[in-house]
């Protein structure tokens, strides 16, 4: 049966929350809806920021829980069709191998707020069974694949999703498999840092939220020795699956520290493309086309030097009639109506987790 579900989302850069509404069985994507954002304010983007790295009851972990709750119940309110709500929380700190994954704010909070009932906490139970505990959307780009085949936007063929968030994530899928966790159909991990450095660099040298369009990096030169340096680094060795913390190549922003600000800002993103390109060796073919969607495929630069560098059609994903702000905030829609059906949220090829896992728990509002 499908129902109409809010997928809420806030990612790794932390400029606010992705809502939007899917209809979905779990399986099949029925019709898109009406989406929405909230920005955290100065402060709140502040308090999380503090919070970056912090486990639960480490000091100020409970204040970033609570504007995750009321920036989220905020913004659900404008959603009244919503018979679920799927609520991803603050990602403040990922360590599937040690520590685990820690996404602040509470579901249940969340449901009595909302009067909906809410699943959350979609990561746990995969990092428990000794999955990587991300990235969770490749099943949905197997979904969408079919949806953008079915509309006509896409060739029935393989496809790949690249998502340029705080964090870099591809999924290679194969949308003529029967399920998502069907062997061959999604291959998936990250790629390496993405928008994050480049909005730490804005922030600290530059007091901005970002490079608008990446007018400042298009303007800068690369260091390509640091380039090289970084590209040797084991991660881009290792093969999927594997994810990334948000501040795991801290290392990169210490390097580009001494370069102007153009300059660390180009290098920055050839950094991101050229650990996509080394990224793509993982992928069983080449894909056709890359479909690049999160806040990264509106910086200029990042799309030209991803098809500077890669072998492949690069495309936003708006090309396949997708809507690449809010893929994600959908991603977790479709998820929680998986969820609600107990079916698999990932498998060995997106988290290496041993065997499909449904992650998420379901809070009721009352
Ligand atoms: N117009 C723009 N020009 C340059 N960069 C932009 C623009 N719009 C968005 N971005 C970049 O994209 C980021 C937001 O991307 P997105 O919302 O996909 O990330 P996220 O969901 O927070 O992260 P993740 O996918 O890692 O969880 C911004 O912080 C900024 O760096
Ligand atoms: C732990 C965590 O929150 N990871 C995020 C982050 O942002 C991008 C990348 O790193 C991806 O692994 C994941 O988000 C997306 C939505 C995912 O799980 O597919």
């Amino acid at each position: 049966m499908m129902i109409r579900v809010l997928g809420m989302m806030s990612g790794t850069s932390l400029d606010g929350v992705d809502a939007a509404m899917i209809e979905t069985d779990g399986i099949r994507i029925g019709g898109f809806g009406r989406s929405g954002y909230r920005a955290y304010s100065d402060n709140e983007a502040a308090v999380l920021h503090a919070a970056l790295g912090h486990w639960h009851g480490d000091a100020g972990v409970e204040d970033a829980a609570e504007i995750s709750v009321v920036s989220h119940a905020a913004l659900a309110a404008d959603f009244p069709e919503a018979e679920l709500i799927g609520y991803h929380g603050q990602t403040l700190a990922h360590d599937p191998q040690g520590r685990g994954t820690h996404q602040a704010g509470d579901g249940a909070a969340l449901a009595r707020l909302t009067d909906r009932p809410v699943v959350w906490d979609f990561r746990s139970e995969d990092v428990r069974q000794g999955g990587e505990g991300a990235p969770l959307a490749p099943f949905f780009h197997w979904a969408c694949a079919e949806w953008a085949i079915a509309q006509g936007y896409l060739p029935a063929e393989p496809v790949a999703f690249l998502n340029l968030g705080g964090v870099g994530n591809i999924t290679w899928t194969d949308p003529s498999a029967s399920a998502p966790e069907a062997p061959g159909a999604c291959i998936a991990f990250d790629t390496g840092p993405a928008n994050a450095p480049i909005n730490d660099l804005m922030r600290s040298r530059l007091h901005r939220e970002r490079d608008e369009g990446g007018r400042l990096a298009s303007s800068g030169q690369i260091d390509h020795a640091i380039l090289t340096e970084f590209l040797r680094h084991p991660y881009f060795e290792r093969p999927p699956p594997k994810s990334l913390d948000r501040d795991q190549f801290s290392g990169l922003s210490q390097a580009v520290s001494h370069l102007t600000d153009a300059d660390a800002a180009a290098t920055l993103v050839a950094a991101l493309a050229g650990s996509v390109a080394v990224g793509l060796r993982w992928l069983p073919s080449a894909p056709a086309v890359l479909l690049v969607c999160g806040g990264g495929r509106h910086n200029i630069a990042i799309m030209e030097a991803l098809r500077a560098e890669l072998p492949t059609r690069v495309q936003p994903v708006e090309s396949a009639g997708l809507d690449g702000d809010m893929l994600e905030a959908q991603a977790f829609g479709w998820l929680a109506a998986r969820v609600l059906q107990g079916l698999p949220t990932s498998g060995p090829m997106t988290t290496g987790v041993p065997a499909p896992v449904c992650g998420g728990r379901i809070s009721h509002s009352r």
